[in-house]
């Protein structure tokens, strides 16, 4: 097609964009990355595997059987396995020992495999189960054959009837001394296995979580090691009956699957032994800790907020770009049409969304630090930080979750019709990251669990103790150091959300207590106060995420102009939450209602600042454009073009008279003649 002249404007108006930049766009993508070397390596991967043609579709998958999508990404996956472990300088640059996890769940990974990787869960949750849940010895026997790919694995613990409560697990593993075997028994329709990637087609093994029975007694869920299918045939084992649960809103090829036991025999030895044991008379050895056995789930969360990041990235840079070139309305009646990034309100819909994605950055950073230091001192017997890790983990996966779907959907709609479009990508992005407020622990019963948290340190606080980090706030203080802030720098805006969250603490601890006080046993007082607590612990990990922010941009080692465009995306962050909780600041004193004047009026200011600079920011993010994989994100703006292109490949487009058409709608349109 002969380019049009609203083609050119759409690249030119990239280009001014691009032209009005007001900081080093190379300073942020390093920053993001984790440094000038990551981010060379970064490229450097992403030019060897885009540049693979194995790698491309030879259509969109939409358009493919549902069997058929699920072959063509498992190609993909294990290509990208067979040319990991066949390139020495790939290995190198990625990085041996993570890299092929790191890789997998890289934004190049997840763009290569589009609608779900079914070997992900081998790579995110069946061989970390192995590393954290396993001896020195049972490493040695399962790494290598894993990490070769040599047999496969999944990891298997949500039934069909119990998915959060996972005391309420029904498979059963039951010791047999005779024989020095587990046998791994679903009683019940509701103890079968449902949800597991990989667990339908793809997987030979999963780490499967069973109640443990010993000498007549249960001892909760543990993690066992499990061969579902023979290592020759890949046919499932007798004893084992397995298959795929049918079509879900995204993520198709993941091959989720289910799974149950008739009196399956294993190893004694095929019980993970890292924390609890039980020995050959069928003695069970505790662990330190119950929840030791619920490690693995505490690395994906953490995984998980950055996964939401990446998703958010790519949806926010589609819609910045898109509305830089889409012209629309007028604003002044009479002159041309603004681009719709013109709007005060498009630009309130997107440039939040540009700030959430650097807030989850820094956030995540520092959970990913406090995973490496409590995971060191667990392995050094100290298990004190325990609880801070879960709380912060469960919080900021629930978080970074839902900013993120909430942001993408923002996104689709930003792009009006076109964002509706499967080649826009953004209803793919949506489908996958709206997955994670369920997986990995559903985002209410997180903030549940870390509501309890808060409350346990409010009331240990009461008694005196002290409190870890993250909490310390919850300590009492004299009342002079809860005076109001008098003036609205970013510190006293934190600040703000530190008294907020305080008060809504201290106000659900006192309507629990009077539940109590009044009678009420503890858990129903917990329930009947649940909604609250659920928004205490939001507002916590929102000041949490704040604190992050804020310290992550006065540290980065970067211009003092970069430093400024970070700052007023801060800021924005800052006064967006505020004002759109509102509530929560004026309630309890922490901020005035003069003061949302004030920071009303600011917002639009920042939106003002921070909109010359919106197109370079995306542009920052340094997303290739096949992994961004959109019409309308494209880096050259060539918007329209590509849209015509894309709708041209549709197989309904390669008759211009349909066979459905001779078959059902003439005969319905003829019938009267
Ligand atoms: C690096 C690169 C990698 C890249 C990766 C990229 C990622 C790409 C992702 C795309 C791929 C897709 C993957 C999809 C994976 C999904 C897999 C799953 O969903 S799998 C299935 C996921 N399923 C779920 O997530 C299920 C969610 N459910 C649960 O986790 C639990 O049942 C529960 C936590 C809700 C309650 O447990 P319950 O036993 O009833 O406990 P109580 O309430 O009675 O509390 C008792 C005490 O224990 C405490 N505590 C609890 N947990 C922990 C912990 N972990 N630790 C420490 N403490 C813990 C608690 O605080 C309390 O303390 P206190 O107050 O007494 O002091
Ligand atoms: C795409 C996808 C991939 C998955 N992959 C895997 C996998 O690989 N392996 C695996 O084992 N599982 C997997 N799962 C399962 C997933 O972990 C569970 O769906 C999840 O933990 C939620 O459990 P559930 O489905 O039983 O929901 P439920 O617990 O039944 O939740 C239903 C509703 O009840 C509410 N609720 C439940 N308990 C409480 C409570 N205590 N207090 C307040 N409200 C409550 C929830 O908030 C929710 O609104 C996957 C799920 C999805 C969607």
């Amino acid at each position: 097609m002969a380019k049009t002249s609203e083609n050119h404007q759409c690249m030119d108006d990239l280009k001014a964009e691009r032209e009005r930049c007001s900081f080093n766009k190379h300073e942020i993508t390093t920053l993001l990355d984790g440094g000038e070397d990551k981010t060379k390596q970064r490229r450097k991967i992403e030019k060897v595997f885009l540049s693979d043609p194995e790698f491309l579709d030879a259509t969109r998958p939409e358009y493919l059987s549902h069997e058929d999508r699920y072959a063509n990404e498992l190609r993909k996956a294990c290509h990208m396995i067979r040319k990991f472990n066949e390139d020495e300088e790939i290995q190198q640059l990625v990085g041996q020992m993570d890299g092929i996890r790191t890789l997998m769940g890289s934004g190049l990974g997840v763009a290569l495999t589009k609608d779900g990787n079914p070997l992900a869960l081998h790579f995110i949750m069946f061989m970390p189960s192995i590393m954290g849940q396993g001896t020195v010895e049972q490493q040695g026997e399962w790494m290598g054959r894993a990490w070769s790919g040599e047999i496969i694995g999944t990891y298997a613990q949500t039934e069909l009837g119990h998915g959060t409560f996972l005391r309420g697990l029904e498979t059963t593993a039951t010791y047999d001394p005779s024989t020095e075997e587990f046998v791994l028994h679903s009683p019940t329709i509701t103890s079968t296995k449902w949800w597991p990637g990989g667990l339908g087609k793809t997987a030979n093994y999963a780490v499967v979580m069973a109640q443990l029975y010993t000498r007549g007694r249960c001892h909760g869920p543990h993690p066992f090691i499990v061969q579902l299918r023979d290592e020759e045939t890949h046919q499932s084992l007798p004893g084992v009956t397995l298959g795929e649960i049918g079509p879900r809103l995204g993520m198709n090829t993941n091959d989720n699957g289910f799974l149950c036991f008739s009196h399956h025999r294993i190893p004694r030895t095929h019980l993970l032994m890292k924390h609890s044991q039980v020995l050959q008379d069928g003695t069970y050895v505790r662990p330190a800790n119950d929840k030791l056995a619920y490690g693995t789930m505490v690395f994906v969360r953490v995984a998980i907020c950055f996964d939401t990041y990446r998703q958010l990235q790519r949806a926010v840079t589609i819609a910045t770009r898109y509305s830089a070139i889409r012209r629309q309305s007028e604003l002044v009646p009479g002159q041309p049409e603004p681009q719709i990034l013109e709007y005060q309100t498009q630009q309130y819909k997107i440039l939040p969304l540009i700030a959430t994605v650097f807030g989850i950055h820094f956030a995540a950073q520092s959970v990913w630090q406090t995973y490496n230091d409590v995971t060191g001192s667990i392995h050094d017997g100290n298990l004190d930080l325990l609880p801070e890790l879960h709380t912060l983990s469960c919080g900021l996966k629930a978080l970074s979750s839902s900013d993120a779907a909430n942001g993408v959907e923002t996104c689709r709609l930003s792009c009006g019709g076109h964002g509706y479009l499967a080649s826009s990508n953004l209803p793919r992005i949506y489908t996958t990251t709206t997955a994670a407020i369920t997986y990995e622990g559903e985002n209410t019963v997180m903030w549940l669990q870390v509501a309890r948290y808060l409350i346990k340190s409010f009331r240990e606080a009461r008694q005196g103790h002290r409190l870890h980090h993250s909490v310390s706030y919850l300590t009492p203080r004299p009342a002079s150091t809860h005076a109001l802030q008098t003036n609205l720098s970013n510190a006293a805006l934190v600040e703000a959300f530190r008294v907020a969250v305080s008060h809504l603490v201290g106000e659900v601890a006192a309507r629990l207590q009077g539940q109590c006080d009044s009678g009420m046993v503890f858990e129903h007082a917990w329930n009947a106060c649940s909604v609250q607590l659920a928004r205490c612990a939001q507002v916590h990990i929102r000041y949490f995420t704040c604190e992050e922010f804020l310290s992550g941009v006065e540290k980065a080692e970067v211009s003092e102009a970069t430093r400024g465009v970070l700052m007023r995306l801060c800021r924005l962050y800052l006064v967006f939450h505020i004002i759109g909780n509102q509530g929560d600041f004026l309630r309890s004193g922490a901020l005035t209602p003069s003061d949302m004047t004030t920071l009303e009026e600011e917002l639009a200011t920042l939106l003002a600042a921070l909109r010359p600079d919106a197109v370079s920011l995306v542009d920052s993010f340094d997303i290739h454009d096949r992994i961004l994989d959109s019409t309308l994100g494209c880096w050259d703006g060539n918007v329209y073009e590509r849209m015509f292109e894309e709708a041209k490949k549709s197989p309904l487009n390669q008759k211009d008279v349909p066979d459905a058409y001779y078959k059902y709608l003439r005969p319905l349109m003829k019938a009267s003649l």
